[in-house]
């Protein structure tokens, strides 16, 4: 029309066609006498996801975006986004490019580049500063979160909130601000405020990023350029930007957050070795729920389901331990409700001795313990209470989900459903889908937990799964490294400097050291043939450490006790503390079966514990266990602490490189004959053999594809 111009991006995100369109479209917009306003926005209804990030691994073509944004807001005429859904990354540095800012009441906007291992580069380092001042900025930009609207206009982000047509109003208020002066809108005129005590501020910033993303370059990065913006005009702040940007944009770690982004899309996309697939199968709808044991589990998962809108009806053993769970749940609700400023939907639960009341339910999570008998007379039970097409899940933690199958009237509709402790916040799904799961039995599960904010990954139902199978493997390293001189602490602090949120000892004080004691029982790892003073290192053929056993038989079962791997203040204390006792007992125990201890560097401990990693990967994907390995990645980011910037443990193999990898296996194998899961997976073999292709095509190298999912 002859007074406004639209300019519609063409997809979702700035791809080369679309700063283009749009560069080409806004000097065009420019130039035409009859245009005095230009209103911005997205195709859909969504107004920008950022920079394409497949576009970063490629040869940059097609016009930069820095320009392309000072072309708009230096140009003389008013331009104004409209924000609808998101103004992500480049497409907020785009708005805040704008002149006004209009966003839909539902739109999200954020910098999440730090979680790409990169900054802000369109200039959203040096503009957002100059608007929101340090402190906002400085929490957006170095966590990456986005935020709603109206934060958004609380902070002074955009200008105006809509709940009707972001377009319209955009369109506007761009008439209504013709002939004002632009001057005073272009951001990067304003001066940055400054907090009153600025170094502290930063101080304070700096100590937060190292802890929570330990060793992640990025958020400090991203610090460093608001820095910039606080004490340097905008055009060296720009300049400076760069500079970090340039670091970090040919970087392993945003090389490895990229391909975790990508990663975390690819995993949602299953498939079956029927043909079943992630857009062939219909999940059902899931209303009503059923959870069967509230103890640490249960619990987390009906908080879970309650939260996403399902009805639950909640079932234990005994009244002492319902009433527990109960306390344990409504809490739990009850606080998140008080933290979002919303009531809590305590009404969705109803709680219950009886199973007969899961008579009516879509779908029941069993969560009793690990015990196959129980759990088949669960299942038993629930094939004679539930309707008939209801679905019967598992949060087992290894056992045969096939086997509980068995025991029901409906094996295609059973299916795992593995949980990570705490399951209210842990991301990880792993769905195991048994031989005789159906399509439509996955395709709910992997739906369902998409809905409940996890992300979920298919696996085979195979001992441990994918995760804990590994987890094994990495726990018999770190005891190992013990037997042979290391200190608990010496293993912790190097898996922690390599990024592991908490070092694997931390970790089995924190989960309990009796969960481990109890499998390796059902195992027959321990029993009466063991001697108690003097137990083997040697079982079913292979080299065993019974440091943890004769840890638990000392009651010394972690966090709970107040003691395990390290002291605690108290019975449930979490401050850990090197036990000097520990240090007296591995020097006994050592003594007493003739170890000389040797210094062990960190070097090791980490290609130990995470080659060991790596290689059991390998043979999940030969046993077909896993479809790729982008799955095992996410497994491990999602559910165990691997630090996302290492991009996961196969992502890191081929990041070290597998020749490596085999190499250095080969070397601690050779020290270690009595243990096989050192000695190199034949797959890895084959893939240095065929000189380490991309991860992509490993899949090709695999002698006969058996996938069991
Ligand atoms: C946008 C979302 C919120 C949508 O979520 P939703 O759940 O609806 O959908 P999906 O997540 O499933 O996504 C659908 C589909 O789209 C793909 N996709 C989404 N976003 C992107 C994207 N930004 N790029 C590419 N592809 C994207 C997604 O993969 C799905 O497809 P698939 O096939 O996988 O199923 C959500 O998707 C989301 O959160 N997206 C990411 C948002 C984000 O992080 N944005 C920031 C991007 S980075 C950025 O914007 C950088 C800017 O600051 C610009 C910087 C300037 C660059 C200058 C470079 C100069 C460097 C020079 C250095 C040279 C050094 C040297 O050579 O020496
Ligand atoms: N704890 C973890 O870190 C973790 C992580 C993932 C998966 N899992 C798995 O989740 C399951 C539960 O583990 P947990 O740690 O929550 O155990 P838990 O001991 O904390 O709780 C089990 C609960 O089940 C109840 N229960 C036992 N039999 C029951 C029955 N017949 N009907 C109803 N309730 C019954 C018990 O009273 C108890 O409250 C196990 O299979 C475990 O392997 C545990």
């Amino acid at each position: 029309c002859s007074d406004e111009l639209f300019i519609r991006p063409l997809s979702l995100v700035l791809s080369a066609a679309v700063r283009k369109g749009i560069t080409e479209a806004v000097a065009r917009a420019f130039k035409d006498t009859r245009v005095k306003a230009v209103v911005l926005c997205g195709e859909n209804g969504k107004f920008c996801g950022g920079a394409d990030i497949r576009e970063f691994a490629k040869a940059m073509s097609g016009p930069p975006l820095v320009p392309m944004i000072h072309a708009i807001e230096a140009g003389e005429k008013p331009v104004v986004a409209a924000i609808e859904e998101m103004a992500l990354g480049g497409g907020l540095e785009l708005a805040l490019g704008c002149h006004y800012r209009v966003a839909h009441a539902k739109a999200r906007l954020g910098l999440p580049e730090v979680t790409l291992g990169l900054l802000p580069a369109a200039g959203g380092t040096q503009r957002l500063p100059r608007l929101t001042g340090i402190p906002a900025a400085l929490d957006l930009i170095t966590t990456g979160r986005h935020i709603s609207a109206q934060e958004a206009l609380k902070l002074g982000i955009v200008d105006r909130v809509t709940e009707g047509n972001a377009v319209e109003a955009a369109v506007e208020l761009a008439l209504s601000v013709v002939g004002r002066p632009l001057a005073p809108r272009r951001l990067s005129n304003h001066a940055t405020p400054l907090p009153a005590d600025l170094d502290g501020v930063f101080e304070e910033v700096l100590v937060q990023v190292k802890r929570r993303a330990r060793g992640a370059m990025a958020p400090v990065a991203c610090a460093k350029a608001v820095r910039a913006a606080a004490e340097l005009p905008y055009s060296r702040g720009l300049e400076c930007e760069r500079e970090l940007m340039n670091t970090l944009f040919t970087s392993g770690q945003a090389r490895a957050l990229q391909y975790c982004f990508f990663a975390q899309r690819a995993a949602g996309k299953w498939s079956l070795p029927n043909g079943a697939r992630w857009d062939n199968s219909r999940p059902r709808a899931v209303h009503t729920a059923g959870v069967i044991g509230l103890g640490t589990m249960g619990r987390g998962i009906a908080v879970c389901l309650v939260k996403a809108g399902i009805s639950v009806v909640a079932v234990e053993t005994e009244e002492k331990q319902l009433d527990s769970g109960r306390r344990a749940v409504r809490g739990m609700l009850e606080r998140d409700a008080k933290r979002r400023g919303v009531t809590a939907p305590l009404h969705m639960i109803t709680f219950t001795l009886s199973m007969q009341q899961l008579r009516d339910v879509d779908l029941v999570i069993e969560a009793v313990f690990e015990d196959m008998a129980l759990k088949k007379s669960v299942f038993a039970e629930l094939s004679r209470v539930c309707r008939p097409n209801a679905l019967l899940c598992t949060n087992t933690s290894g056992l045969d989900v096939d086997e509980l199958a068995s025991v029901t009237d409906r094996p295609p509709l059973v299916v795992g459903m593995h949980f990570f402790a705490p399951a209210h916040v842990m991301k990880l799904l792993e769905v195991i889908c048994g031989p005789r799961s159906s399509p439509e039995t996955v395709a709910t599960a992997m739906t369902l937990g998409k809905r409940l904010g996890k992300v979920s990954v298919a696996v085979g139902n195979c001992p441990g799964f994918v995760g804990n199978r590994m987890l094994k493997l990495y726990l018999d390293q770190a005891h190992f490294l013990l037997e042979e001189g290391a200190s608990p602490e010496q293993v912790d602090q190097a898996l922690e400097e390599f990024g592991f949120a908490l070092g694997i000892f931390k970790v089995a004080d924190l989960s309990g050291l009796d969960i481990g004691w109890r499998v390796r029982k059902a195992a027959g790892l321990i029993g009466p043939d063991v001697d108690p003073k003097f137990p083997s290192r040697h079982r079913q053929g292979r080299r065993y450490c019974p440091l943890p056993d004769l840890l638990c038989e000392q009651g010394r079962l972690g966090q709970k006790s107040g003691r395990g791997w390290y002291l605690y203040d108290s019975a449930g204390g979490k401050e850990a503390r090197p036990d000097p006792a520990i240090s007296s007992f591995l020097q006994e125990y050592r003594l007493r079966y003739g170890i000389s201890a040797r210094r062990i560097t960190e070097q090791e401990v980490v290609e130990r514990c995470v080659f060991v990693l790596a290689n059991e990967g390998f043979r999940i994907l030969e046993d077909g266990m896993a479809a790729a390995p982008e799955d095992i990645d996410m497994v491990y980011v999602f559910g165990y602490g691997w630090p996302r910037h290492r991009g996961g443990p196969m992502f890191h193999a081929a990041q070290v490189g597998l020749a490596t990898v085999l190499q250095r296996l080969e070397f601690y194998h050779r020290q270690n004959p009595d243990i096989p899961h050192l000695q190199p997976s034949t797959l890895l073999r084959r893939l240095v053999g065929a000189r380490s292709p991309p991860m992509q095509q490993w899949k090709q190298h695999i002698r006969s594809i058996n996938s069991q999912l």
